[in-house]
């Protein structure tokens, strides 16, 4: 099987995060254009305006859980409309998308270790489907349920899948400097730590500084760049900050 390229969709990016279950259309419709054509891809997506405010409104993240599971399924509800938005914008570009639930497939041990069978996304894979994955709540050994970011997936799916690189597209050009200039590598945290926050809205998962600690565990080349850069990620991978 070829290698794939593992592309995270910022939740900040395709949904107007201040307003809530807003879609970007525009955004989202430019997006799904730039990847018509090309193959080998797995999307996931975030969650923006759609999943976090239910989080924190149950008190659920990765860390907290929750037994309670209407509260279950209101955040997976919210993030399968978002989902939705996202699969009908790709198939507009008749790019062969199909979803994949986290909820479904992935899992926590008691230590918070994830389980993310592979063999289906495998199979999507192979028979030319590109798999739209996202942002969840999972369940969890003595925790109920708890929340798996869509960077916690672009790492195990690149990990598992032997990405061949990992795109994350976000807000921001890349990863900004205390002046705003976009840093063009980052080899260690040490050397970025002080430019570092979370995210400007409800976010029950981190922001930028969990995104770079995530990519840098990472063994498969990441870039983090803007809505913009698409198109050069796709043509040659470079694109905003290049963290390996
Ligand atoms: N040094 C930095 N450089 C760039 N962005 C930063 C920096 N520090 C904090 N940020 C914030 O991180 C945000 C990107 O993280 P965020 O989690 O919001 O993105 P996302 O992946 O697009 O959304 P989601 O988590 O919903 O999928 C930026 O919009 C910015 O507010
Ligand atoms: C809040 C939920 C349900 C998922 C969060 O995913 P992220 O937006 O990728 O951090």
């Amino acid at each position: 099987m070829p290698r794939v390229i593992v592309l995270k969709l910022g939740g900040s990016v395709i949904t107007e995060k201040d307003r809530e279950e807003t879609v970007d259309e525009e955004r989202l419709a430019s997006l799904a254009e730039t990847l018509a054509g090309h193959e080998d891809f797995v999307v996931v997506h975030g969650a923006g305006s759609f999943g976090h405010r239910y989080a924190a409104k149950h008190g659920v993240s990765r860390t907290e859980g929750t037994h309670d599971a209407a509260a279950v399924r209101e955040i997976h509800a919210s993030m399968e409309r978002l989902n939705g938005h996202v699969l009908g914008a790709l198939g507009a570009e008749d790019v062969p998308a199909v979803p994949v639930d986290p909820f479904s497939l992935a899992y926590r041990s008691r230590d918070g270790t994830l389980g993310l069978p592979l063999d289906g996304i495998e199979t999507t894979l192979a028979e030319g489907f590109v798999p739209v994955t996202y942002g969840d709540v999972i369940t969890q050994r003595e925790k109920g349920a708890t929340i798996i970011s869509g960077d916690e997936l672009v790492v195990a799916l690149a990990e598992g899948l032997d990405a061949d690189g990992v795109g994350l597209c976000s807000t921001v050009p890349g990863v900004l400097d205390d002046t705003g200039a976009v840093i063009p590598r980052i080899g260690s945290y040490d050397e970025v730590e002080a430019y570092l926050g979370g995210s400007e809205s409800t976010d029950v998962t981190g922001g930028m500084a969990a995104k770079v600690r995530a990519l840098l565990n990472l063994d498969v080349p990441a870039s983090v760049f803007g809505p913009d850069a698409l198109e050069a990620f796709l043509a040659d991978g470079s694109a905003g900050t290049r963290i390996d």
